[in-house]
This record gives structure tokens, C-alpha cells and sequence, in this order.
């Protein structure tokens, strides 16, 4: 599926354990706000695993597939691979983009990266996104590394870099403009849309202030 950067901009990505009801009506009220890009990420206590963890992704796929907006995958190729994923995130620890490319024909591939050097590969290796953070402090990723800022991005693009950019990482509806106007193409986001009290309304006022910094 190719991927063009304004698909980046509002980029849901959840888990089971990430959602306090379904994680269908917490997607299609993420969807009916407006999300661009949705990546299933199945991971932490509780998390699904085997058949279970596969039936919950095809319907989740469902869910995007109706709306027209890509169904990505984090980690498990083999799954995405398997269920026709619209594409894969990997992190540094995963196999190289290129050989991830081969295997998900024509997907879109997004690669976590934390330095020039990890961008620069990703770029060479063919990734159709670079994600990058933890740009805020969160604490739904226990295991992140510091908090980075913005830092990276704007040096990504100081250097001319053109490769597609989403921040992650403590990204809410109060500072996800500082993300865009740093040079990123959109925000990835966990707890501030699954955690919301109202879902639809916090992805629509996302949207807005992505839209306001571009
Ligand atoms: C997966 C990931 N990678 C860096 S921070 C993070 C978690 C982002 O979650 P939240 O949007 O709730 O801060
Ligand atoms: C760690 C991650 C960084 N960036 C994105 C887009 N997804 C991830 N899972």
C-alpha cells in the first residue's frame, strides 16, 4: 500500500491494554474523529497472544479497512504477513527494513529510531516512515530510553532529510503542535485518544492541532 506523508498525521496506536472499553468502539470512535493511520500494537500485561491475538487484529483490520485508512501492524510480521496487513512498525531490535519490505510485498514499513545514524539506515533501508520519541514523558511505554524532545526531528530536517516523521511519546491535545512545528508529518498517539472520555471528540481536536501547525 503506498503511503504519503499526510496519512501520518493523526496515527492511533493501541492495544487491548491500552483500552478501558472494546478496543473496536475505542477504534471506530478514534476512526469516526478523524485518525489517519491506525497500528495495532499488542503488547504488556495482559496482552493477547496466538489465535486470540489474530482474531482481534482481523477485526481490527475490518474496522480500517471500511474506513480506508492503512492497518499497520507493530513487530509481528508474521502476523501481518499472514492477515494482509496494509503494513509493519519495527523497532530497532527487529530485522532490517529491507528484508521486512520482501516479506510484506509492496506494505508500508515504519522503523523506530532514536539518532541520526538509526534515521540515516532506516532512509537507506528503505522505510516509508521514521517514528521517533519518547518526545514527552509518557508512562505507557515503560521501557523507552530519555525523554528526547524534538531534538531529533529538527535535526533530521536541518539536514535535509525528506523521509516521512511522526513523533511519539506523551503526545496530547496541549502539545502536539510544537511536534508538527518541529518538522514532523504527524502524531502518534496511545493514551490521550484510548484514554479519552470522548474518544471521536479528543481525535477531532488532535486533528485541529495538527492542522493549526502545519
Ligand atoms: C510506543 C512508544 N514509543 C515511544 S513512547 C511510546 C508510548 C506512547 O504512548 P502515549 O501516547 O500514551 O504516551
Ligand atoms: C515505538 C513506536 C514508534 N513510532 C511508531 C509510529 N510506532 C511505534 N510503535
Amino acid at each position: 500500500m503506498l503511503m504519503n506523508r499526510e496519512q501520518l498525521a493523526v496515527y492511533f496506536i493501541a492495544g487491548t491494554p491500552n483500552c478501558k472499553q472494546s478496543i473496536e468502539e475505542t477504534l471506530q470512535a478514534a476512526i469516526d474523529g478523524g485518525i489517519t493511520m491506525f497500528q495495532f500494537r499488542e503488547k504488556g500485561k495482559d496482552a493477547l497472544a496466538g489465535s486470540a491475538k489474530k482474531e482481534q487484529a482481523v477485526r481490527l483490520q475490518a474496522l480500517c479497512r471500511e474506513a480506508n485508512i492503512p492497518f499497520i501492524i507493530n513487530d509481528d510480521i508474521e502476523l501481518a504477513v499472514e492477515i494482509g496487513a496494509d503494513g509493519v512498525h519495527i523497532g530497532q531490535e527487529d530485522e532490517a527494513a529491507s528484508s521486512v519490505r520482501g516479506k510484506i510485498n509492496g506494505g508500508i514499513v515504519g522503523v523506530s529510531v532514536h539518532t541520526m545514524d538509526e534515521a540515516k539506515k532506516a532512509i537507506a533501508d528503505g522505510a516509508d516512515y521514521v517514528g521517533t520519541g519518547p518526545i514527552y514523558q509518557t508512562g505507557t511505554k515503560t521501557d523507552t530510553g530519555p525523554v528526547a524532545g524534538t531534538a531529533l526531528i529538527k535535526t533530521m530536517r536541518a539536514q535535509n532529510l525528506t523521509i516521512p516523521i511522526v513523533g511519539i511519546g506523551g503526545i496530547t491535545i496541549d502539545n502536539a503542535a510544537p511536534v508538527i512545528a518541529a518538522g514532523a508529518d504527524g502524531v502518534s498517539i496511545i493514551s490521550a485518544i484510548s484514554y479519552a472520555d470522548d474518544v471521536k471528540q479528543a481525535v477531532v481536536e488532535l486533528q485541529a492541532a495538527v492542522e493549526s501547525s502545519n
